[in-house]
C-alpha cells in the first residue's frame, strides 16, 4: 500500500506548532509530516520489512544524500526488533550516492557513486532505502544497475512517495506516506543542501526558496 495518505487539499500543519530551527522562520510553509509522526510510521515499516526479509542476510543500501537520516533511524527500529528476538540476522549498510536535483527540479542526469562494485550483493536480500520516490526514474534506473549483481532479492523502503503526473509503476515495496506534489524539506530531504537541519518534513515557502536558490 502506499502508506499513509496526505491528501493535496489538506493545509498541513502550522509552524507555530512546532519547534523547529529558528534560522528558517519565514522559509517554511507549514508541516506536512512531524518528526514524532515519521518515527512512528518508521518502527511500524521496521516490522513488516523483519517479516518479509528477517530469514537472510541483508544489505541495506542507503541512497544519499536524502535518504540518511530516513536509513539510520530505520535500521535502529531493525536492530531493536532483531535484538528482541530469536531470529537475529547480520545487516550490512551500504551508501550510494545519487545527484539529479539542481534547485528544485529534476535533471535528466542520473549519475550514481558508490556503486561501481556492489558484487557483494550476490545472493544477499538487498533493501534499498530511499527518502522521497517521485516519477521513479532515479528509483528504476537504481534497480536495474543491483539487479545487475544478481542479489537473493531486493526490496526498496521509500519513505515519501510523491503523487506526481505519469508516475511509473514502481512503487517501492515500504512506502512511510504518499504526499502531495510539492517541494518538501527537512529530516536529510534538502534545498540546494539547505534544510538538513530540520527535523521534521515541511514544505518550503517561495521566499525560502529564493532565498537559497542557487
Ligand atoms: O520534494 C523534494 N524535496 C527534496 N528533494 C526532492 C524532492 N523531490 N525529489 C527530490
Amino acid at each position: 500500500g502506499g502508506g499513509i495518505v496526505i491528501d493535496d487539499d489538506w493545509p498541513g500543519y502550522s509552524l507555530d506548532l512546532f519547534s523547529y530551527p529558528a534560522h528558517y522562520s519565514g522559509d517554511l510553509d507549514c508541516v506536512v509530516v512531524p518528526h514524532g509522526v515519521i518515527m512512528d510510521r518508521t518502527e511500524r515499516l521496521a516490522r513488516n520489512i523483519m517479516d518479509d526479509l528477517g530469514d537472510h542476510d541483508i544489505v541495506v543500501l542507503c541512497v544519499l544524500k536524502g535518504g540518511y537520516q530516513f536509513c539510520v533511524d530505520l535500521v535502529d527500529k531493525i536492530k531493536a526488533l532483531s535484538c528482541n528476538s530469536n531470529r537475529t540476522l547480520p545487516m550490512r549498510v551500504h551508501f550510494i550516492r545519487l545527484k539529479s536535483y539542481l534547485n528544485d527540479l529534476s535533471t535528466e542526469d542520473l549519475h550514481i557513486v558508490g556503486a561501481e562494485d556492489l558484487s557483494f550483493l550476490a545472493g544477499k536480500n538487498v533493501l534499498i532505502v530511499e527518502a522521497i520516490v517521485g516519477t521513479g526514474k532515479t528509483m528504476k534506473a537504481l534497480l536495474k544497475h543491483v539487479e545487475s549483481f544478481s542479489p537473493k532479492l531486493i526490496k526498496v523502503a521509500g519513505l515519501l512517495v510523491k503523487r506526481v503526473p505519469h508516475n511509473s509503476t514502481c512503487l517501492p515495496d515500504y512506502v512511510g506516506f504518499e504526499i502531495p506534489d510539492r517541494f518538501v524539506v527537512g529530516y536529510a530531504l534538502d534545498y540546494n543542501e539547505y534544510f538538513r537541519d530540520l527535523n521534521h518534513i515541511c514544505v518550503i515557502s517561495e521566499s525560502g526558496k529564493t532565498k537559497y536558490k542557487i
